[in-house]
């Protein structure tokens, strides 16, 4: 098992934690693959029912298996890995066993954060574009990384994202950051996003270490635990 202080600070793709983590990677990245071919394909529409239900059998065998809600509840048992890896597995945007994460990676050169990622078509906003909101949910994610430079881990402030030139999809998307200004709690950064060396967004960004800290986020109220999302047979 491998154990990592910060697994999100590592340029390469990190090992998964134990063979749990592999295979819940191995599904994830067939559910982003199944994402792709969906938004980029068209079978035809009884063919498309067939798969449906495919699929919805697929998730009802899935949730017949012993269920875990929340990165709190995954670490509780001890099975799983500590906080850290729990996160690097399940985060939105760069979660490897999280299908939603496109990924993004990261990792610290000298004084700078740098990030990578890719977004295939499923993230297509302005044609032939990465959608702002992915843009901004990116930086949220990089810029939240880059703060360990400043070792006040905080939560998002503000995050105020320029929009230059289109941000384009299937390509690899470099990005930056740097502290600008530390002031007690508060950590100023400015982040940027290149593709082909062309700067296409920038974010200037406020963390804020909470006044009773980051670790007292774990006391906080849990949502509810049943979520039955909308499907297709509930008329969404
Ligand atoms: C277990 C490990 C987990 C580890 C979990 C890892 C999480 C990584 C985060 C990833 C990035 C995210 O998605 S974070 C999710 C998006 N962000 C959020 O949900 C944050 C919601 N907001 C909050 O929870 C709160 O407002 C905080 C924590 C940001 C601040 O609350 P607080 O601690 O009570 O601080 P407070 O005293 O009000 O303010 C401190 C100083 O900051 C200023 N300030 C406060 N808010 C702002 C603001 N929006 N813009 C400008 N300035 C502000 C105040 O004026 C004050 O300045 P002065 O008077 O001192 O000069």
């Amino acid at each position: 098992m491998t154990e990592l202080k910060n697994p999100f600070a590592s340029e390469e793709i990190t090992a998964p934690f134990n063979e749990e983590w592999q295979a819940k990677r191995r599904v994830a990245a067939a559910v982003r693959l199944l994402t792709e071919v969906l938004v980029t394909s068209s079978p035809d529409t009884s063919k498309m029912h067939d798969i449906a239900e495919q699929l919805e059998n697929t998730a009802s065998d899935f949730a017949s298996s012993p269920r875990v809600y929340g990165r709190l509840d995954w670490i509780e048992s001890g099975q799983h890995g500590s906080f850290g890896q729990v996160s690097h597995e399940l985060n939105p945007l760069a979660g490897y066993s999280n299908p939603l994460a496109p990924p993004v990676t990261t990792r610290i050169e000298g004084d700078m954060a740098i990030g990578r990622c890719f977004c295939g078509w499923a993230y297509e906003g302005p044609p032939g574009s990465v959608h702002g909101g992915y843009v901004a949910a990116i930086f949220d994610q990089f810029m939240g990384f880059a703060q360990k430079l400043g070792k006040r881990p905080g939560m998002t402030g503000y995050l105020n994202v320029s929009y230059h030139h289109r941000t384009p999809l299937t390509t690899d998307l470099h990005l930056e950051a740097r502290i600008t200004k530390q002031e007690g709690r508060k950590t100023f950064m400015e982040g940027k996003m290149f593709a082909h060396d062309e700067l296409t967004a920038s974010c200037e960004a406020l963390f804020i270490e909470p006044r009773k800290g980051m670790y007292a986020l774990k006391q906080q109220a849990r949502p509810e635990e049943v979520f039955s999302p909308p499907t297709a047979r509930s008329g969404a």
